[in-house]
């Protein structure tokens, strides 16, 4: 059986949905999925207007609904969906009783999986109450913690008969795997919705499920590695909004111009004294950022000495408040540097202060371990305990402004595309 894709719409704005929803299937969609932010945004409306937009297409409302199973199913059937969601953690009650009112209405009932304490035990239990498909599903925001649907959908598929989906941030490697794994349905929603080029991203998922076993899948690297390539690919824009406008340093500027990206080797240093500064480059190890606090703006704590030894360790930048001299040398080394301020002055080596303790720099506190990274725009800090979390979030926003930046040059004004107007506070 050639495998179903479902293009989700998790968006705000209905405009746009039909929009994605027509490139989504020239690249090769099947079914039309009404995400749940979506349905709050615009209610049953959504459905009408899918419905009438593609009379062609199976249409899922994405209910989740988790109480008065039969009303919501009946409201979502007579807007016209074929398919409805009800969440797999609902009380038995609530499943039975959707399914009266699927039956009576005419549509299907599918069965969704998100946060189910034990996945594999209720997808068994939701084929026994009868529902016509399960779904595989891990959230968004369990996604952003590293969660992902393939191998619960692997032990899932050895347990049932019933028609699985599965969504959780599949792309096109993680879809041919969840075919292969047993997967029918295939549905994908930011991967394709949130992509410059909607319909060349639909049609590589198209590809991918159509022929699962010509996929290379990649092995692992490891969370580090994940996390700085992520940071490679986003600004420090990006990741500042996905920590809903924290972590950005202040009064800390780009003064040899290059992206940073490492984890930090902290240091508390004291006006006039370069010793712990310098010091710490040869605690560091490649790949981290030196960060700086240094009392005195207006002596020096680093210079063309200290940039040229932290190159010979392929130190990946420094981070300074407080003041940095010899600036044509430094400029031409090309090490990243982030300061507050330049002198010519330095001080001279006595040895106060403390290395790899917690400092505050930029107005941030900063811990050795810490993701920091640096662009045209400024610094960031990212804490070490979220920066896995963070790094996918902020690929989420990068998409998503990829997206609204091509809508945006096809024409049109950004309060226009995001209808800025209508969710303005009351
Ligand atoms: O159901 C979904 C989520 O809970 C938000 O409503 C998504 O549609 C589903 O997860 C697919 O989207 P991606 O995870 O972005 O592929």
């Amino acid at each position: 059986m050639v495998p179903i894709i479902q293009v989700a719409l998790d968006l705000l704005e209905l405009d746009r949905s039909v929009e994605i929803a027509k490139e989504a299937i020239a690249g090769g969609a099947d079914w039309i999925e009404i995400g749940t932010p979506l349905i709050k945004s615009e209610g049953m409306n959504a459905i009408r207007t899918m419905r009438k937009a593609f009379s062609d297409r199976t249409i899922l409302a994405d209910m989740k609904t988790v109480d008065t199973g039969a009303m919501e199913v009946e409201m979502a059937a007579k807007a016209g969906a074929d398919v409805v969601i009800v969440l797999g953690s609902a009380a038995d009650s609530t499943v039975l009783d959707a399914l009266r009112s699927a039956h009576k209405y005419g549509v299907r009932l599918m069965a969704d999986l998100i946060s189910a304490p034990d996945p594999v035990k209720r997808a068994v239990e939701l084929e026994a109450l009868g529902v016509d498909y399960v779904n595989v599903h891990v959230g968004i925001d369990q996604q952003m913690i590293g969660k992902d649907p393939i191998s619960i959908l692997m032990e899932i598929s050895e347990k049932v008969s019933v028609q699985l989906a599965v969504a959780g941030g599949l792309d096109a490697e993680s879809a041919a795997q969840a075919v292969r794994a047993g997967a029918r349905i295939v549905i994908v929603g930011g991967n394709i919705t949130r992509s410059d080029n909607v319909t060349e991203a639909a049609r590589k998922i198209r590809q991918s499920v159509d022929s699962p076993e010509s996929i290379d899948i990649r092995n692992r690297v490891t969370v580090d590695q994940e996390i700085r390539e992520i940071f490679k690919e986003v600004s420090t824009s990006n990741i500042s909004d996905a920590m809903h406008g924290k972590g950005a340093m202040k009064g800390i500027h780009p003064l040899v111009r290059g992206k940073m990206i490492g984890t930090a080797i902290t240091v508390q240093s004291f006006a006039g004294d370069w010793a712990k500064t310098v010091e710490a480059i040869d605690i560091a190890k490649e790949g981290n950022v030196i960060v700086i606090y240094n009392e005195s703006k207006d002596i020096a704590c680093w210079g063309g000495l200290a940039t040229q030894s932290s190159l010979n360790k392929r130190i990946a930048g420094v981070v300074i408040e407080g003041a940095v001299r010899d600036i044509d040398e430094v400029e031409t080394l090309g090490l990243p540097i982030y300061t507050s301020n330049t002198v010519p002055n330095a001080g001279d080596p006595k040895g106060f202060g403390e290395i790899n303790a917690e400092i505050t720099c930029g107005g941030q506190a900063v811990k050795p371990g810490d993701y920091i990274i640096g662009d045209e725009s400024g610094v960031v800090v990212v804490p070490g305990e979220r920066a896995y979390e963070i790094a996918r979030r902020a690929k989420e926003v990068n998409k998503t402004e990829k997206r609204i930046f091509d809508e945006i040059r096809r024409g049109g004004t950004l309060s226009e595309i995001l209808k800025l107007k209508k969710w303005e506070k009351l």
